[in-house]
């Protein structure tokens, strides 16, 4: 045995050897290039004297490109070459751009028979993999890229359908040294030669290895172990809607930033207009948000929580289930409507409207809450006009009779004023020639409007409205009854009003994620009116009118700054991911929806893990989002982040939150049980008990899931045990996992609201490798523990 064990680990350290070699290879020619495009700065900023625009341009676009493939190869890598396949001829012997056959089929005689009644093949062709391509000095392929269509196999290739794939085998490394290689025989039937010798196998379970691994804080890249349903995705053309289904832990996420990836490798042109992901928690986008970056892929790609998607806004508060229900609703889209047009005639604090008479100089203005002018009294030809309360609603209500943004209507509210105010002066009259009264009318409106008790009129009577402002008018319980009739039910209004006076008369104040929603419709709804822009003074930008023209020490000390901006102004993007998509309320469809207008999507989420109640409106909205676009729907089916023994317990809680659905099969087993166990009087106490023991029992992260309302509490109970634990509100757990989790009080989150037994199964499938459930007051646990919803 001893003897067998000493050769397969010869056999093991001689294939380490071998694709040391090749790493080696790999960094000395990484490191030419890096000397290449150090010499190209150098010589561009030699000629940076020369001072025309087009040698600026010519400079530096060749310093963009150059500073980009220098920072891509600066990257630290921890394993910047994974894969390797080794494969028999190519059908056609075509070769690609990249040097490798592109053929999937082998050749007819590439298996010839070895005399004995078995096979035999010659490897013809090693393809190594990695995160970047690279190509050795005579343009063979050292490296493909992960996304090249050659490298397609790598993740493709299965037993049953080996393609010319032999043998598939993943590479550990960590900075220049290769620590293991794992084997995978795709034609186990073959005897396969390379370069004469027998091809050797190593070690089994690349996936395992990787699944089996503790967890951080970030997630990891799943590059070196995709698997072929998910490469599927990842690959799938982005001509239109790509969705994809699938349970907990069956990689979605991961896929859909591999997707991101792979989208840019495959036409960075057309994804220069960015790509949005668009995650359901800022914790979910904190996990996530290093996953491209350690793909090589930063900048085009935005990841953004739902509640951080429009400017000036960030969500930080959470609505009840009761409230959210409401925000969320497709309803408020007629209410905000309403409210947008309605906010006109409410009172508004800090404005004030000027006196009967018009003349009150607005410096006077009182800073409370003020009724809007009810009439204007104006001097015109040495007499008094005045248009009184009716009048003046009369061409309110004209105006806004149109369809255009309230805050864009105020240029004809004025010029019907004015026309008001001139039939009213009876001038026309006495202008029967219509070009000297066409003058006359010229010299009238100039006069009136240029009179500051007219303009401080205006701005009273139609001032301009900000979503935050109107946001806050609703919260008056009076108005917002009349705004939402027959669309709410009065207690839902009620409910709403009160929700919104933590905003504060001036619309400041915390916002929830609904809230966010609602002020990116609002803003559809009022517009921005024209102003001139301000611009930064770029001095290239005078010089040549490009914008992309800068020097490359302009460009460095700005890079970060500009992009930040750039991504500030970014409300249209060419491919939009949605995580979580479930999740997605009405409202937030359509505030997700316009930042795609023009885009391709990827849709992935899981209705199990709904933790919104009302479904057939957000497919609705959804609909609406995504268009008419065609569709492609992809599944996937093996759950990789749960042991079978916790995945068994959280299929009892899906079998009664979506009947009939089937759970995703765990792709392990480890043999540990979940653990129940009965909080004592001190709940607190015994939470910290159990995440103590769980700390001792794994390698990596802890998360401890509660009911919403007690996330406060439950940081408390954790103090001081170190950042390896976390205390999570169920609804913040999603997306997210850890090595292990506690699960406090199953009965409390499955009550929290009505989608509450499918947020349980959110908060059930999150560990790694153990799971404690803890059973409260609330859950009738039996002798052993197990609380009443998890008893058969
Ligand atoms: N092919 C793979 N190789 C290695 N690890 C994988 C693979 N696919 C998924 N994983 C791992 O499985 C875990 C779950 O993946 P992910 O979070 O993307 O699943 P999900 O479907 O989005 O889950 P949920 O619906 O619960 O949010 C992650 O740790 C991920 O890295």
């Amino acid at each position: 045995m001893a003897v067998q064990d000493a050769a397969v680990d010869s056999v093991r350290d001689r294939e380490v050897g071998v694709e040391q070699d090749h790493l080696d290879q790999v960094y000395r020619r990484l490191e030419e290039k890096i000397h290449e495009a150090e010499f190209l700065m150098d010589d561009a900023s030699r000629r940076a004297q020369v001072g025309t625009p087009g040698a600026l341009a010519e400079r530096d676009a060749q310093v963009f490109r150059a500073g980009l493939h220098l920072n891509r190869l600066n990257s630290e890598f921890e394993d910047f070459l994974f894969g390797r396949i080794d494969l028999l001829l190519g059908k056609d012997g075509v070769r690609g751009p990249d040097g490798a056959f592109t053929s999937v089929e082998p050749a007819d005689d590439a298996v010839l028979p070895d005399g004995d009644g078995g096979r035999t093949a010659r490897i013809a062709e090693t393809l190594h993999i990695g995160r970047l391509g690279v190509l050795d000095a005579d343009y063979a392929p050292l490296v493909i890229d992960w996304r090249a269509p050659a490298a397609a196999p790598f993740y493709r290739s299965t037993p049953k359908d080996p393609g010319r794939v032999v043998r598939r085998r993943v590479i550990r490394s960590k900075g220049r040294r290769v620590l293991g290689v794992e084997d995978d025989l795709m034609r186990p039937e073959l005897t396969a030669t390379l370069n004469g010798a027998e091809l050797p196998v190593v070690g089994d379970g690349a996936l395992m290895a990787a699944l089996g691994r503790a967890r951080s804080h970030a997630m990891r890249d799943i590059v070196s172990s995709i698997q072929a349903e998910q490469d599927l995705v990842i690959r799938a053309p982005a001509a239109s809607v790509t969705e994809v289904g699938g349970g907990p832990g069956t990689g979605k996420t991961a896929v859909a930033l591999h997707r991101a990836a792979y989208l840019l490798y495959q036409d960075r042109r057309r994804y220069a207009g960015g790509i949005l992901v668009v995650s359901p928690t800022p914790l979910l986008v904190a996990y996530t948000e290093g996953v491209l970056p350690s793909l090589g892929e930063e900048g085009q790609v935005a990841i953004r929580a739902v509640g951080s998607l429009v400017e000036g806004a960030e969500a930080t508060t959470y609505d009840s289930p009761d409230v959210a229900r409401i925000k969320g609703s497709s309803r408020m889209v007629k209410v905000l409507r309403k409210a947008a047009r309605g906010a006109l005639t409410a009172s508004r604090p800090g404005s004030a409207a000027p006196a009967a008479d018009g003349q009150l100089p607005f410096d006077d203005a009182p800073a409370e809450a003020a009724a809007p002018p009810t009439a204007l009294r104006a001097v015109a030809f040495g007499s008094r006009i005045e248009l009184d309360a009716g009048e003046l609603d009369r061409i309110r209500q004209a105006v806004l009779g149109g369809t255009a943004p309230v805050n864009l209507m105020r240029p004809r509210a004025r010029r019907l004023i004015l026309d008001s105010l001139w039939t009213k002066s009876g001038a026309g009259r006495r202008h029967p020639d219509p070009e000297l009264a066409a003058e006359a009318r010229q010299a009238f409106d100039e006069d009136i409007s240029t009179e500051p008790y007219f303009t401080a009129f205006l701005d009273a009577w139609w001032p301009e409205l900000t979503p935050r402002g109107v946001l806050a008018a609703m919260a008056d319980q009076r108005l917002l009854a009349r705004w939402s009739r027959r669309v709410l039910q009065p207690r839902e209004a009620r409910l709403l009003a009160r929700s919104l006076q933590r905003l504060g008369p001036d619309g400041r104040g915390p916002l929830s994620v609904h809230d966010v929603a609602l002020l990116d419709e609002l803003q559809g709804l009022l517009g921005v009116p024209a102003r001139p822009r301000r611009r930064e003074a770029e001095p290239l930008d005078q010089l040549t009118g490009l914008d992309e023209v800068t020097t490359f020490a302009d460009r460095s000390a700005s890079r970060r700054s500009r992009t930040e901006r750039l991504e500030e102004e970014r409300t249209d993007y060419a491919h939009v991911i949605v995580d979580e998509a479930q999740d997605l309320t009405p409202m937030q469809w359509r505030l997700v929806g316009r930042r795609g207008r023009h885009a391709t999507w990827t849709v992935v989420g899981d209705p199990a893990q709904s933790s919104w109640p009302d479904p057939d409106d957000a497919g609705a909205a959804r609909d609406e989002a995504l268009g008419t676009r065609p569709r492609r729907a992809f599944t996937l089916t093996v759950n990789y982040r749960n042991p079978a023994e916790i995945a068994e317990v959280a299929a009892q809680v899906l079998a009664v939150a979506m009947p009939g659905m089937e759970p995703p099969s765990a792709v392990r087993s480890t043999g540990l049980l979940p653990r129940f166990a009965q909080a004592g009087d001190d709940l607190g106490a015994s939470v910290r008990a159990e995440a103590e023991r769980l700390l001792g029992e794994v390698d990596g992260t802890v998360g401890v899931v509660v009911a919403m309302d007690r996330r406060g509490g439950a940081r408390q109970w954790l103090a001081g045990l170190g950042d390896r634990v976390v205390a999570l509100g169920s609804l913040e757990a999603k997306g997210l996992e850890y090595d292990a989790t506690v699960v406090v009080s199953p009965a409390e989150i499955a009550d929290e609201s009505p989608a509450g037994l499918r947020v349980l199964y959110v908060a059930l499938t999150r560990a790694t490798q153990r799971l404690t459930v803890l059973s409260g007051e609330r859950d009738a646990a039996d002798a052993d523990g197990v609380p009443d919803l998890l008893r058969d």
